[in-house]
């Protein structure tokens, strides 16, 4: 494998963000992104010692590994490996800053549409078609036809708020609505752009209950986007390969041994060995999660969608509803950076801090599939990633003209139909977790 270069920056700010997965796992689990509730650490002061940036100097324990070049990769894209967190891969710049764009209007405008589930889903069963743009033309909810209103979306518990005040006729009002019956210029409703700020996830694939944590395989809903399911298919391979076959990231359960260059009679026995130990020790996982490994290839079929804002957190937890916990999850970053820590199998093992940008992917795979993982902090006050860039959105945005100052030297993408999206970008962060549910 390509050498140990381990690079970081460590600021000189104060520490925060590890002792913060102790007040994570301290807090009840009704306070999180998904039950839309903020917290008294989310205002806390930015500091980033200890978080592991991937610039600047070496950082121990964290390997620069080559890239095979896959299809679907940008050919700048670097991946790293962490010893403490064998399985765990980051790809900084795994996305291209037009691939970026696109999900970005994606999640915005298509992902969010029904029958997709989103936060709204108890107060508005049939969904807010058309959500995007009638923020944009600051248009507000009409009162349904027949003068049930749809209950008000607080968002207060992910899939469990309010019932609907008006029974089953919401969810019929809705569903036979067109965007234009449902949004318009005045009214009590509530305004586009309040709905929007208040939606913080949408699933794609089958929709997953928070409540129950299942996924509800036989609801309706649209398959998953097959860009999300090829880019998910390409990292997964990636880190399969870099990790787990090329020896080199630690996922030491998974080593393929005919990879790895050994030699000679003593050298097959040790593989032997090697191959039985492991053989037993995937028939212990399979007990334990009743999958079947060998017999299913990685076939993601769902992804959730976070959308977080400025003091928005996502505590530590393990992703465990899905039927078979050997296969990958891909996670996708675009927007603001965040502090994304990683932990292991318990709570009481310190986690580790990266910073996570727009464009990066982080694959759980192997032991780390199995960790703990959360966000204690969105960075809203950073410049917009360059990918998002857009003149106007430079131009338009007053104090937040210096977010895109590379634009005005003429190095932005001059996209003005993107321009919405990357003033909205400039206070958000999305995420897209892809994952094989069935
Ligand atoms: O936002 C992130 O980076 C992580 C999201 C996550 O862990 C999840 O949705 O399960
Ligand atoms: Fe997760």
């Amino acid at each position: 494998m390509p050498g140990a270069v381990t690079p970081c920056r460590r600021t000189q700010q104060a520490a925060a963000a590890a002792a913060a997965w102790h007040a994570e796992a301290a807090k009840p689990p009704s306070v999180d992104l998904r039950g839309r509730r903020k917290d008294e650490f989310a205002v806390r002061p930015l500091d980033l010692t200890d978080v592991v940036t991937l610039e600047g100097e070496d950082c121990p324990g964290v390997t620069r590994l080559g890239l095979p070049g896959l299809p679907g990769l940008p050919p700048t894209a670097t991946a790293f490996a962490f010893a403490a967190h064998p399985g765990l891969l980051l790809v900084r710049g795994a996305l291209a800053p037009e691939q970026q764009r696109q999900l970005v209007v994606a999640a915005l405008t298509r992902f969010n549409e029904p029958p997709n589930h989103t936060t709204h889903i108890r107060a508005y069963p049939a969904g807010l078609p058309g959500i995007w743009a009638a923020a944009q033309a600051g248009l507000c909810l009409q009162q349904p036809a027949g003068g049930a209103a749809p209950a008000a979306a607080d968002g207060s518990s992910g899939g469990g708020g309010k019932e609907s005040s008006s029974g089953s006729s919401g969810a019929d009002d809705a569903s036979s609505s067109d965007v234009g019956s449902i949004w318009g210029a005045g009214g009590s409703g509530p305004t586009a752009v309040s709905l929007l700020r208040k939606l913080r996830w949408a699933t794609l694939g089958p929709p997953y209950d928070w409540t129950r944590r299942l996924y509800l395989r036989d609801a309706p809903h649209m398959p998953l986007p097959p860009e999300l399911r090829q880019l998910a298919v390409a990292l997964a391979g990636t880190a399969d390969q870099l990790l787990l076959r090329g020896c080199g990231g630690g996922a030491s359960t998974a080593c393929n041994a005919t990879n790895c260059a050994a030699v000679g009679e003593e050298a097959q026995q040790q593989q032997q060995n090697e191959q039985q130990q492991q053989n037993q020790q995937q028939q212990n996982e399979q007990q334990q999660c009743g999958c079947q490994r060998p017999a299913a290839p990685y076939s993601p079929d769902a992804a959730l969608v976070n959308y977080y804002y400025e003091g928005d957190t996502l505590n530590g937890h393990i992703d465990d509803a899905e039927r078979c916990l050997h296969q990958p999850l891909v996670s996708l970053s675009l927007g603001c950076p965040a502090i994304f820590l990683m932990g292991a199998d318990s709570k009481d093992v310190p986690p580790t801090a990266l910073l996570l940008h727009s464009g990066d992917a982080v694959v759980l795979s192997g032991p780390a599939r199995r960790c703990y993982h959360g966000v204690p902090r969105i960075l809203t006050d950073h410049p917009l990633a360059e990918a998002l860039c857009c003149g106007s959105a430079c131009s338009t945005t007053g104090a937040d003209s210096t977010a895109c100052s590379k634009h005005e030297d003429g190095g932005g993408c001059g996209d003005l139909a993107f321009a919405p999206f990357a003033r909205h970008m400039q206070r958000c962060r999305i995420n897209i977790s892809i994952r094989d549910v069935n």
